[in-house]
């Protein structure tokens, strides 16, 4: 009798096994450039970019070229000639605030670029699809930004339509930390790429009608203690005092000169009032649909993987 477990479409593999599956991928970044790339607080290192990044972008790699014949087996099936059209790959990554989902998808960008099949990667985060700061007023949700109904999911699915549909040009509106808002007119613009990375908190959210979600080949969570992140979250508050706070025109200027333990029960509020339950109600129940978990540890390393298998 096969036991349960076995009946999962999941499989759970550590990273000593996991970083195996690299099999001959060769490494093609420096430490100087994964610097660039790692945001505040972020710990990745080239061994790290070795042993789990690279494994997943030949997984990827694979199945890039997987889900251009499945393309070409539909448009056979239409009696459609479809030689030299590719359909852009779309990658989600999501997880909770803190979490260190950009320094993913910065890496992942930057490694899957390096493919001579697939040079064109561009990324998007869903920050610029949050309504604009006077919307979200008017609507009485200021304090619900990063929740699903903060974001117009018209806007993102159709620019996500768009580029999976060939279009030459789309563009994405573009959030400011540094202005708490949306820029007006302010563009981040697509053409036509072989992938397309759409990362943020709620990506992977189900709906009633299709959603960003439905149009995804691959996505990633990235996973870690709530505790954990909670640290991540305000460590981060406190060392934002002096960079991006200590700027006048930003937003949270006025905590730029707070003392530690203010700056925390600051961020602590923040976290426990927005993030946390956030992250509870709205992103962590998306975990299951993700077609791998990147699992960290307390000192942001990620030491388990777990793929979808079937
Ligand atoms: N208030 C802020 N001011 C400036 N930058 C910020 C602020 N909050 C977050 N960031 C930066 O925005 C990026 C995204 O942060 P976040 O949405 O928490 O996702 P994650 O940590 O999972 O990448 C990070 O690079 C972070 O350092
Ligand atoms: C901008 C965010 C909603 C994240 O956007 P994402 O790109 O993940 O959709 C988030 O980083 C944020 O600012 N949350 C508000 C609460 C706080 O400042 O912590």
């Amino acid at each position: 009798m096969p036991r349960v477990r076995e009946l999962s479409p999941y499989v759970e593999l550590h990273r000593d096994q996991w970083r195996e599956l690299r099999r001959a991928t060769p490494l093609p970044l420096t430490a100087g450039e994964l610097l660039k790339l790692r945001g505040l607080g972020e710990q990745v290192d080239l061994d790290e970019v070795a042993e789990v990044y690279l494994p997943l972008s030949r997984l990827i790699n694979l199945q890039v070229a997987a889900r251009q014949r499945l393309y070409e087996a539909t448009t056979t099936f239409l009696g459609e000639d479809c030689r030299g059209t590719k359909v852009p790959f779309v990658i989600g990554i999501a997880g909770s605030v803190a979490v260190g989902k950009s320094t993913t998808a910065r890496v992942l960008r930057t490694l899957l670029a390096r493919w001579p099949d697939h040079p064109r990667v561009d990324l998007v985060t869903t920050d610029g699809f949050l309504y604009p700061r006077q919307e979200l007023m008017r609507r009485g949700i200021m304090h619900r930004k990063g929740f699903p109904e903060s974001y117009d999911r018209r806007a993102l699915l159709r620019f996500v339509t768009e580029v999976k549909s060939g279009a030459e040009r789309v563009s994405a509106p573009v959030y400011s930390h540094l202005a708490y808002d949306i820029i007006p007119g302010a563009e981040n613009v697509v053409r036509q790429p072989d992938i397309l990375i759409i990362e943020g908190l709620n990506v992977l959210q189900p709906g009633p009608r299709l959603t960003v979600s439905d149009l995804f080949d691959f996505s990633i969570y990235v996973d870690a203690h709530t505790e954990d992140i909670e640290r991540w979250y305000v460590d981060r508050f406190l060392e934002l005092r002096h960079t991006a706070f200590a700027d006048p025109a930003s937003h949270f200027h006025h905590f730029a000169g707070l003392p530690d333990d203010e700056a925390r029960a600051e961020a602590r509020h923040l976290w426990h009032t927005i993030n946390e339950p956030n992250l509870v109600e709205n992103i962590k129940p998306t975990r299951p649909r993700a077609t791998l978990v990147l699992r960290k540890d307390a000192d942001h390393s990620i030491n388990r993987v777990r793929l979808r298998k079937l």
